[in-house]
């Protein structure tokens, strides 16, 4: 709770309200329609409508004041109002500024890039905290010394991002590891985080119903590697072109770069063996040899812990402790997740978030080693999403696996007929290359599709559930419903056991 007038000084803005100076603004706001008295409301740019316009109703509804854009159309009585030029800037200030600058009493690490980001900040959390008291923010949850909040967006927005940052530093917290997502990055979420470490995994086709084109995707994703935001190292993926492309970008930060194979990065790895059971290695470091040993699958994980690793150097863990500590980590909520019910099962059933063109060709190519019979991918995409992206995931799954099931994934307020339509453009064309026509289902409703899949599989077929990984929800017209791939992969694996 601050003064208004305190708090728009330290902000870097000048009072325009005298009588309201001395107001205490207890919340700040971005929602008209959850405005309460006490609160600070700041009217935000959308993709729908502009929040200036509610600067009325937040009044109305007991806000103090209504920070707005000095461009907005504005009524002829301005009491009340703050005129600002840039109200996003004006939020990521407000909110450091309202919640006492909490990053700068942290290390922060954040990682951007399309795949990976839940899995490396995992694996940070994890090899960090034996160290460090770390926060992590991301898809799945924050979550910090004991404290889980589920995440509603990958990246939280400015306010709740200061809030979480102050609870965690309140908890003790030395580090807060996060992942930043280029909706993060244009809207400006982050602004004023100084990162010590900043981690590019990759970039590949994604999000293109809000970006323009890759190239714009790209020059997003870029601005975590600007003095704005870095304050200390990038780590960026060498195996990846755009990755290759950001190490000439980064003007004013010493660089680590990493590789599966290349020794001019400077992480990288020799003698890779995957099993089914994880991967063992020799991972180079600028500081020695270690050894590598990981349950993760995939050499798509081995990417990730290689940038997990090299961040963990940077902040001071020693080798040794990374190597003994590495083998323990064991998973990530939805992520390669198996499905198991019994000793007697006789399919493998895996849960996974592959939900753009390159993770599900990535999780295709890493179990097939595994596979004893058959590969069978179900998946769906997303509505209201890159509708690009379909037909590529189509045709990768109908590629790379020996049979596909095509579901639902969320399909939000898009027909979800024309989602299936999309993907089957992908799966056809990929057919149409093949003489052996891989078998092909259509099933939107998605208990159906997974009970399906499980049923029909033979001993011994591996069953890769793609797309919804941790969610435990399926988002259909506005209307959100309880729906969870593992309870439904395991409902229909009992079922299958009682009939065998
Ligand atoms: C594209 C995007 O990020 N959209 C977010 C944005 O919605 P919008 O731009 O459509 O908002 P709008 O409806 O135009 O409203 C503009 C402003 O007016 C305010 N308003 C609106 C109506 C009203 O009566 N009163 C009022 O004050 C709204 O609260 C808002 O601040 O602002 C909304 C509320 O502030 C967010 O809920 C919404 O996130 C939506 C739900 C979303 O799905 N975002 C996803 C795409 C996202 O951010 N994903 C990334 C990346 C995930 C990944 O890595 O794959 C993430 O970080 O999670
Ligand atoms: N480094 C990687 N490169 C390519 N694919 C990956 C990589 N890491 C994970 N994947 C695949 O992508 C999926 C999503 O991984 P993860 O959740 O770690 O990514 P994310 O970047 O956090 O995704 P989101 O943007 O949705 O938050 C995984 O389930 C896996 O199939
Ligand atoms: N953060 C991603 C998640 C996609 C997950 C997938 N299940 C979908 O709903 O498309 C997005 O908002 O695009
Ligand atoms: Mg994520």
């Amino acid at each position: 709770m601050q003064k208004l007038s305190d708090l728009l000084k330290q902000a870097g803005y000048t009072s325009q309200n005298p009588e309201l100076d001395g107001s205490i603004v207890q919340r700040l706001t971005t929602d008209s329609r959850d405005c309460r008295a006490g609160d600070l409301f700041i009217g935000m740019p959308g993709t729908q409508v502009d929040g200036s316009k509610f600067a009325a109703q937040a009044l109305a509804n007991g806000a103090i004041a209504a920070v707005v854009s000095a461009q907005a159309e504005l009524p002829t009585d301005t009491t009340g109002l703050i005129l600002v030029e840039d109200v996003v800037v004006a939020c990521a200030k407000l909110a450091e500024a309202f919640y006492g600058y909490p990053a700068q009493t942290m290390k922060l690490v954040g990682v951007t890039g399309t795949n990976g980001k839940t899995t490396t900040t995992h694996l940070v959390e994890f090899l960090l905290s034996a160290q460090f008291p770390t926060a992590l923010f991301g898809t799945l949850y924050a979550r910090w010394q004991g404290h889980v909040k589920v995440s509603a967006h990958t990246t939280p927005f400015a306010i709740d991002l200061q809030s979480l940052l102050k609870q965690a530093a309140d908890g003790g917290c030395q580090v807060a590891v996060m992942e930043i997502s280029s909706h993060a990055l244009a809207q400006k979420r982050a602004l004023g985080c100084p990162f010590e470490v900043a981690v590019f995994t990759n970039l590949t086709q994604d999000h293109l119903d809000y970006h323009r084109d890759l190239e714009d995707y790209f020059a997003t994703k870029a601005l975590l590697f600007q003095a704005d935001y870095l304050k200390g190292r990038a780590i960026i993926n060498l195996d990846d072109t755009f990755g290759e492309r950001l190490v000439g970008m980064v003007q004013s930060s010493p660089v680590w770069t990493y590789s599966l194979t290349n020794p001019q990065a400077d992480f990288y790895t020799e003698n890779l063996t995957y099993g089914a059971n994880g991967v063992t290695g020799t991972l180079h470091t600028p500081l020695g040899a270690i050894a590598l040993k990981s349950s993760l699958v995939g050499s798509f994980n081995v990417a990730n812990i290689i940038a997990a690793i090299a961040t963990a150097v940077h902040l001071g863990v020693s080798l040794e402790a990374i190597a003994l500590q590495l083998p323990e980590f064991q998973s990530v909520p939805g992520r390669v997740e198996r499905v198991q019910v019994s000793d007697r099962q006789d399919v493998t059933v895996v849960v996974d978030y592959a939900h753009t063109p390159d993770s599900l060709e990535n999780l295709l190519k890493a179990m097939r080693p595994f596979t004893q019979r058959e590969l069978i991918c179900m998946f769906g995409c997303g509505g209201d999403r890159d509708r690009t992206k379909r037909p590529l995931m189509g045709g990768i799954a109908a590629r790379l696996a020996d049979r596909v099931y095509v579901t639902s994934d969320n399909p939000r307020t898009e027909d979800p007929q024309r989602i299936l339509a999309d993907i089957m453009v992908g799966v056809h064309a990929a057919i149409a290359e093949k003489s052996d026509a891989n078998a092909v289902t259509i099933e939107g409703d998605r208990r159906k599709c997974i009970q399906m899949a499980i049923a029909q599989a033979q001993s011994g077929d591996t069953i890769l559930l793609a797309g919804k990984g941790h969610e435990d929800y399926q988002i259909l017209g506005k209307e959100k419903i309880h729906f969870d791939d593992r309870e439904e992969a395991q409902a229909a694996l009992q079922v299958r056991l009682s009939s065998q």
